[in-house]
């Protein structure tokens, strides 16, 4: 399913941290978010999610939008990573991930087989199957982060909505990850601090600045040297990957450059 984010504007603390913001996820796309920290992104992401309302504009899923949807109906949509990790401490890991089954069940109806089966193969999916029975409060930053994309991945959305998923997972673990989020082919929106990530894994990419989108495009169409400079204050080099052919980010971590502020820096693709 597409999502449409059609020019909103979310006002926070008397704010606008969000002004006029339009963007895409076609169908099956991985479309990334990327800006410096406080530029909007998981506000976009929580106004998708329905978190947030926003003051104008709205989000569409399919045709559909995402308010007008009762909020069972949503989640069996759309499925969220926040960056706010929730506190499921007294449940196992298998609880946790089966939490992701709730919004296909009626009242009171307990797990049936399908459920125990898809808990099991998203468990499998984040590598975690040995751990089900573990208490979630005693598992690691980066084992909790599995678990908890175990159980967006249980809710079999339409849409994938994962604000910096990547988060406390190690490097073989964050790797995985990307194959995972490539190889599924669902509509996915992701926030990724990590530019060579995103880079590596989005169709397109949204580049946010102070609230406001500046520059949209494929990864090499939006990362190059000037972008970098303009909104993360950064000198680097974009090269061609020498074993995937992506774009590949060679910042210079001996120096910054100040970056203008938004409506200074005219970045556009
Ligand atoms: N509830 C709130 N009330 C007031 N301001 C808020 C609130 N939530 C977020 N903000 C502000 O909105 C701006 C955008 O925050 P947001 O968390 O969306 O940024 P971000 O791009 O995800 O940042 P990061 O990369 O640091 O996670 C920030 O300046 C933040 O302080």
């Amino acid at each position: 399913m597409r999502i449409t984010v059609e020019d909103i504007t979310v006002t926070l603390g008397g704010r606008d941290v969000l002004s006029d913001v339009g963007l895409i996820a076609a169908e099956g796309e991985i479309a990334g978010l990327v800006g410096p920290n406080g530029s909007g992104k998981s506000t976009l992401l929580r106004t998708v999610y329905r978190h947030l309302r926003p003051h104008a504009g709205r989000v569409l899923l399919a045709d559909r939008d995402v308010r007008s949807m009762a909020p069972a109906q949503a989640a069996r949509h759309i499925a969220a990573l926040p960056q706010e990790r929730g506190s499921d401490f007294e449940f196992t890991v298998r609880e946790v991930v089966a939490m992701g089954r709730t919004p296909f069940k009626r009242a009171f109806g307990g797990d049936d087989e399908r459920d125990h089966a898809t808990v099991a193969e998203a468990l499998e999916r984040v590598g975690l199957q040995a751990y089900a029975e573990h208490r979630f409060a005693e598992l690691s930053g980066g084992e909790r982060q599995r678990v908890l994309l175990a159980r967006a991945f249980a809710q079999q959305p339409d849409v994938l909505v994962l604000d910096e998923p990547t988060n406390h997972l190690d490097v073989q673990h964050q790797v995985e990850l990307l194959a995972l989020l490539r190889e599924q082919r669902r509509t996915t929106l992701i926030s990724l601090h990590d530019l060579n990530a995103a880079a590596s894994l989005c169709d397109r990419l949204h580049v946010l600045h102070d609230g406001a989108l500046v520059a949209s495009g494929t990864p090499l169409e939006v990362l190059t040297p000037d972008l970098l400079a303009m909104v993360f204050g950064v000198r680097a080099a974009v090269v061609e990957h020498p074993l995937t052919g992506d774009p590949l980010i060679a910042f210079d971590h001996r120096k910054t450059m100040p970056a203008p502020p938004a409506e200074e820096s005219p970045v556009t693709v």
